[in-house]
């Protein structure tokens, strides 16, 4: 009874997900819904049989009897065709919901899909989106139940108006009983939906330090007791009590409809002549009803879940704003130099209120030069190199490549021009270059070259293990910066895990010889034995710029003496 009005709540109350999932799958939509229906329609028309067959003349008999049967056919085939429909519709949205965040992701600018974190993409990935399927899979319920409830109060007005006024008035006190109860329960919904995005977070603390958690038994408790179990325990909690309240509602829509049902019974239908006859068309409407009424009051609830997570999918993939224009198609740029002017990026602490500056900077790039950027811990490298690679735009100054500005019409192209290993890197299993090179022969002459050629090889476009100590993946991160081919070569830290002799090779091979390929290269390093090798060598303090060297580096006391050529307008 409440469900013709929330029904319509639910197909109209739309988010921009569920919307575009309603757009992607629309013939698919449609058809179910009309199989649905004819499903619910069918149902009615069966019951009207059957209740005119208890008073039907013998010779009709045979007549209702062929019209019966044709009627079930239908009810059966239109069932099974309204769910396999909804079945694919189901499962579609889910694979749909999945491109759709996964290429909005990719899409994102970076630094927003820093701020947004791992662990809510992880929880709109998965258990955001199944909620949002199984909308699709109550949707079929939700509608034939809504017919038939419908067809059979149609049918009731049919015997007596005053009872369908009475349906009507239940419906009333039902909907408002609803509608008090969907409120506070949508608000424990949202909390839980919310505390499971912290709780994906924590999944992630259960693998990426399990070694930390089993060396360590007390932290392993806390972690467990203060974090982990309470976050789940919230969830419980919360999900449990939206969803009782759903159910509390629906139990008092339940027994409206028993009391609908007694003061028919008892009431409404006083002594009149055909008392018994009434009575028992009446009473098959009411049980046949019953079933699809509570159908439709558990299934409401499921739907309201999904829109609570079709509302989170769509907060978070709103947040990943796309400024950037793609430059799919277009050849890899070529490098004549890179100028960074004024260049400045914060980093807000929300938890301390504090700010933490880099920049104003000015630097100068150019093919052929190995520029090697050290200064100490937090002081703010990896955001110079996270700025000039164009991951950060510069929220003031500009980076000129090539003699243009780089904005948001080009700095996807402009990102093409390097080849990075930060120390975050991640491998993809796969080799996914496709610049036209032989991958697995090229990629088993550079494993040769940096002396994996045991440990691993390239097959069929992928290594065969990435069960590497973190030196061996690093250089293995290396095949693919060389596989890959930019003019561009940025390493943050790359030596820091490497041993002694592989240094060597790193700063006295392998750096000389992407020089002499004419590649420019920005090493960031904590390995003061090697500055002298450097073109130049750029220190940073506190986010600014306090060396920038340009002589070759004889050793490394010339260095200490040397004085900043860059003044800092950032000084803490
Ligand atoms: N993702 C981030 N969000 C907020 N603040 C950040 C983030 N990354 C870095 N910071 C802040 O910026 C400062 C500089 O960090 P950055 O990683 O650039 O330093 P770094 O010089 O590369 O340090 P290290 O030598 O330890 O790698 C840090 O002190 C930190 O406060």
């Amino acid at each position: 009874m409440v469900i013709i009005r929330h029904l319509h709540i639910h197909l109209y109350y739309e988010t921009a997900v569920l919307k575009y999932l309603i757009s992607q799958s629309k013939r698919l939509l449609i058809g179910a819904s009309i199989a649905s229906v004819v499903h619910g329609a069918c149902s009615v028309f069966l019951l009207a049989q059957i209740s005119s067959a208890l008073t039907a003349e013998a010779p009709d008999r045979m007549e209702m009897a062929l019209i019966f049967g044709g009627t079930a056919v239908a009810v059966m085939l239109s069932y099974m065709v309204a769910n396999i429909l909804f079945e694919r519709l189901g499962q579609r949205a889910h694979a749909e919901l999945r491109s759709f965040i996964a290429k909005r992701v990719i899409a994102s600018d970076y630094r927003h899909l820093e701020l947004i974190g791992a662990a809510r993409v992880q929880s709109a990935l998965s258990e955001h989106c199944t909620h949002v399927a199984e909308f699709f899979v109550s949707f079929p319920i939700i509608l034939t139940n809504a017919v038939i409830v419908a067809g059979c109060l149609i049918y009731m007005a049919l015997l007596s108006w005053q009872v369908f006024l009475l349906a009507v008035i239940v419906i009333g006190f039902g909907s408002l009983g609803y509608h008090l109860a969907h409120l506070r329960a949508i608000r424990h919904l949202d909390t839980a939906a919310q505390e499971q995005d912290r709780l994906f977070a924590y999944f992630r603390s259960l693998t990426d330090g399990a070694k930390e958690l089993r060396l360590n038994r007390d932290k392993r408790v806390a972690f467990y007791d203060n974090v982990l179990g309470k976050s789940i325990e919230i969830v419980r909690h919360e999900r449990t009590f939206g969803m009782s309240l759903f159910i509390g509602s629906a139990s008092w829509g339940n027994f409206l409809i028993y009391a609908f049902i007694g003061m028919v019974l008892f009431v409404l239908v006083g002594d009149v002549p055909d008392r018994a006859l009434i009575m028992t068309g009446f009473a098959l409407v009411f049980v046949y009803m019953v079933g699809p009424l509570e159908a439709l009051l558990l299934n409401i609830p499921r739907a309201n879940l999904a829109q609570v997570s079709a509302d989170r999918i769509d907060e978070i993939t709103r947040t990943m704003a796309a400024s950037e224009e793609q430059t799919d198609g277009l050849s890899p740029p070529s490098l004549q130099s890179i100028k960074l002017q004024g260049v400045l990026h914060r980093y807000y602490h929300e938890q301390s209120d504090e700010l933490f500056t880099m920049g104003p900077i000015d630097l100068e790039f150019c093919p052929g030069q190995i520029t090697f950027l050290v200064g100490g811990n937090g002081s703010g490298k990896t955001t110079l190199a996270k700025l000039l690679v164009g991951l950060y735009p510069p929220e003031e100054g500009q980076i000129i490549f090539n003699g243009t500005v780089v904005d948001e019409t080009n700095r996807d192209h402009y990102r093409q021009l390097f080849s990075t290993i930060f120390s975050d890197f991640h491998l993809f299993d796969r080799l996914l270059e496709t610049g036209g090179v032989d991958l697995d022969n090229e990629g088993n002459r550079l494993l040769a070259k940096l002396h994996l050629q045991n440990k691993v090889k390239v097959k069929d476009g992928a290594f065969t293990t990435l069960e590497l100590s973190q030196g061996q993946r690093k250089r293995l991160a290396l095949v693919v910066a060389y596989l890959e081919n930019r003019p561009f070569f940025m390493f943050d830290e790359w030596a820091a895990d490497q041993d002694p002799v592989f240094k060597e090779v790193f700063y006295r091979e392998v750096l000389p010889e992407l020089r002499a390929m004419g590649k420019a290269v920005l090493v960031i390093s904590h390995d003061d034995r090697y500055f002298h090798l450097a073109d130049r060598l750029i220190r940073m303090e506190s986010g600014c710029l306090t060396l920038n060297s340009q002589a070759a580096m004889k050793d490394k006391d010339s260095l200490a003496s040397a004085t900043p050529s860059v003044a800092c307008s950032n000084a803490v």
